[in-house]
């Protein structure tokens, strides 16, 4: 079974590999949202796979690095596409929650969905 915990943050950005005069080359903002998936099977007892809290615990130290930040000041983020933020977010995590899956939304139109580094 999969559960997931979405979060919102206000950050800023520029896409510094862009060819000239391209938009995303000039400074700009985004409310990113980010969905966190995890995996695994409800608990007899619980009821559930893993409390919504222990997700939002996890990734609350990583959101502050994030929330109203320049991305591409943050190591690891110098070049933040939604691919490079997804996989980023994906390290940062990794071994704090059994992720499955790691969805970035920079606009309401586009976005990244990255289910870990290829095996
Ligand atoms: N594969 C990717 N393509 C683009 C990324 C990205 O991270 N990965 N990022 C951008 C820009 O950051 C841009 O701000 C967002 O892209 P886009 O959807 O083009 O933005 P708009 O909402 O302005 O779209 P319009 O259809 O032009 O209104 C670009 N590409
Ligand atoms: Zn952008």
């Amino acid at each position: 079974m999969e559960i997931f915990r979405e979060f919102t943050f206000e950050a800023a950005h520029r896409l510094p590999n862009v060819s000239e005069g391209h938009k995303c080359g000039r400074l700009h903002g985004h409310s990113y949202r980010i969905e966190l998936h995890v995996d695994g099977e409800p608990d007899e007892r619980t009821g559930w796979v893993m409390d919504f809290a222990e997700i939002k615990q996890a990734f609350a130290p990583i959101l502050d690095r994030l929330d109203h930040h320049y991305l591409n000041d943050v190591p690891g983020l110098e070049n933040p596409t939604s691919e490079t933020l997804a996989a980023w977010l994906w390290s940062q995590l990794d071994g704090d929650l059994p992720l499955s899956k790691v969805v970035v939304r920079e606009t309401c139109t586009s976005g990244c969905v990255y289910r870990g580094p290829a095996s």
